[in-house]
């Protein structure tokens, strides 16, 4: 069966004064039909990079320097404009960790959820009553009034929900869920992520979530992809990633804190030292100067070692680290 999303060998660069910055390598991944799978990774490791690229919305000073992405086998990155916006219209949802990145403060939600539906052919009663009641199914109080409120007379939660709602109506065949989470409570975070798993379960769309919560990512996602300094390090099935970990730097996340897995704490675990300097990466293994089993093999660029299933790591010694 096609992949939803495949991404295949990724690389973009920025221009930058200190020369080319490489904020993505070679990067790959798949989200096969009505799977969810995460990608966690610390600040810099290049997911904004990442969902940019998919979407096609890059900065002027960024380059695909090679690669190709995917969605149900059609080429994005070679796609027309038109076409782009169509995808991103109906096609690919994206739910931000702010929601008023895709809200608008001046039209009122009933609005903006009437917007949403512009190609079902519904009168707008009917498009109203599908918004209501979709509102309704996020958890929204009095969902019909709501309907006439603008967004800053809802609570950041409500934002969320409402964000979540209107990603949903659009029926994507990829949700693009960028740390919805981050910015709400734990309360609200459990009910937002029970509430994605039951919709993504309805709808049948396929679903990356970048999160730095671990835990977040443990109990919803089916995969996970770990990222660090622009490279996918490791992929695998989440239960197997995580209690097996074959890469030194996913080993180091959860071992620096395994309490985290189960507290959901905002932040990944700080591990020592810097990530290095992406216009001038070190040859060989990208984590080579932070990682306590770095050896004179890791001069030399690891290929992935597969483990056990279809999860594999990026690593000269994943057997060992993950045994
Ligand atoms: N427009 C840009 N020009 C130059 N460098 C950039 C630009 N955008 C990002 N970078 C660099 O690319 C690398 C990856 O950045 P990116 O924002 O994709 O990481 P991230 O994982 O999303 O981090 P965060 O979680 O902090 O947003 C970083 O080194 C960053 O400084």
């Amino acid at each position: 069966m096609t992949d939803t999303l495949n991404v295949d060998g990724l690389t973009v660069h920025y221009a930058t004064r200190e020369g080319a910055l490489q904020a993505l390598r070679d990067v790959a991944l798949d989200v096969p039909p009505g799977q969810i799978v995460g990608i966690v990774g610390e600040s810099g490791c290049g997911k904004s990079t990442l969902i940019n690229a998919l979407l096609q919305l890059m900065p002027e000073n960024a380059r695909i320097a090679s690669g190709a992405i995917r969605l149900e086998g059609e080429d994005l990155i070679g796609a027309r404009a038109r076409r782009l916006r169509d995808l991103r219209g109906r096609d690919i949802a994206v739910v931000f960790q702010d929601p008023m990145t895709s809200l608008n403060p001046v039209l009122t939600i009933g609005r903006q959820m009437h917007d949403i539906q512009y190609r079902e052919k519904r009168s707008t009663a009917e498009k109203r009553r599908m918004a209501a009641e979709m509102l309704g199914r996020v958890g929204l109080p009095d969902p019909a009034a709501k309907l006439d409120a603008y967004p800053h007379e809802l609570s950041g939660g409500q934002r969320q929900r409402v964000a979540i709602a209107m990603a949903v109506l659009m029926r994507p065949r990829l949700l693009i869920a960028d740390e919805p989470t981050t910015a709400l409570d734990a309360t609200l975070e459990v009910q937002i992520i029970e509430l994605l798993k039951e919709l993504q379960q309805e709808i049948g769309c396929a679903i990356l979530f970048i999160s730095h919560h671990l835990g977040v990512i443990a109990e919803l996602c089916d995969r996970v992809v770990v990222m660090y300094a622009g490279e996918a390090v490791e992929e695998g099935p989440v239960a197997d990633v995580f209690q097996r970990p074959g890469h030194p730097y996913t080993a180091k996340l959860i071992e620096c804190d395994p309490g985290r897995m189960k507290t959901r704490v905002a932040q990944l675990p700080s591990i020592p030292g810097d990530l290095p300097d992406l216009t001038d990466p070190p040859a060989g293994c990208i984590f080579r100067d932070r990682c306590d089993r770095a050896a004179e093999r890791c001069r030399t660029r690891p290929d992935r070692v597969a483990l056990r299933g279809a999860h594999w790591a990026l690593c000269h010694f994943a057997a060992e680290v993950s045994a």
